[in-house]
């Protein structure tokens, strides 16, 4: 049985008194994409946020590579949130280099590789203000990549693209499971994710509604396939 990277065991995030998650319990193995689902407001975003290590549960346990504090292993983890967190002024490669640094005395991809594996020209000498957006998302995914993450956390990474450019991250993100990095992806596009998805974590008002399997894990993956 594949070793589970990360474990959630009845966990809850009180916002004020409100709660985002109630008593969520699951565990995420590794090489494995999980597509999680659930309306506007049902937690996805809280539940990824606390996997980076942003959050902390109010309630329950929680351990990510192993330990109680996801900061412990920030560098084992990546995350891309809906803001992109690139600079607008600096080009592609600009913006990665000063990322890269920021890694300095850690493996780490070289920005040029980043970029290129996302699908975009490293020498492109235009700033990032003026990509469109699914270059942005890939940009953003770049950014994520240069430290090599074994768990990549990934807030609605195809929104706004057009569906030629969420093919292309798609048929990226199926490279990195292939690799046994862990994708776990929230999404409203559900026919876009699924092909991809090995399990389908469904949320509803913070609470786990199902978690089942997806149609990778029932072996009907084609990267080429719904195009
Ligand atoms: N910082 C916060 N303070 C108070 N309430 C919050 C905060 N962040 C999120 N919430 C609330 O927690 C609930 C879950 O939010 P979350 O962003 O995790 O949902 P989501 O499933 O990602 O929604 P969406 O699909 O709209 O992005 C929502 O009702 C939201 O209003």
């Amino acid at each position: 049985m594949p070793e589970p990277i990360a474990e959630l065991e009845s966990v809850s995030k009180l916002y004020g008194t409100f709660a985002a998650l109630r008593k969520v319990s699951v565990s995420f193995e590794r090489g494995r994409c999980y597509v999680v689902l659930g309306a506007n407001g049902a937690g996805k975003s809280t539940l990824l946020r606390m996997l980076a290590g942003l959050l902390r549960p109010s309630y329950g346990r929680m351990r990510v590579f192993g330990e109680e504090d996801p900061a412990n292993v920030r560098d084992r983890i990546g995350y891309m949130s809906h803001a992109t967190m690139l600079y607008d002024e600096f080009t592609g490669v600009e913006n990665l280099r000063y990322f890269a640094n920021l890694y300095r005395g850690r493996a780490c991809m070289k920005p040029e590789e980043a970029l290129e594996a996302v699908g975009l020209d490293p020498s492109l000498n235009r700033p990032v203000g003026q990509y469109s957006q699914g270059m942005r998302q890939r940009a953003s995914l770049a950014r994520v990549l240069l430290s090599q993450p074994e768990l990549l956390l990934l807030d609605e990474p195809f929104s706004n693209m057009d569906i030629e450019s969420a093919h292309q991250m798609l048929r990226l993100l199926e490279t990195f499971r292939s690799e046994q990095r862990t994708i776990l992806l929230t999404t409203h596009q559900r026919e876009l994710a699924e092909p991809l998805a090995d399990f389908m974590l469904r949320l509803r008002a913070g609470s786990v509604e199902s978690l089942s399997d997806g149609p990778h894990a029932q072996g009907c993956f084609a990267p080429e396939a719904g195009r």
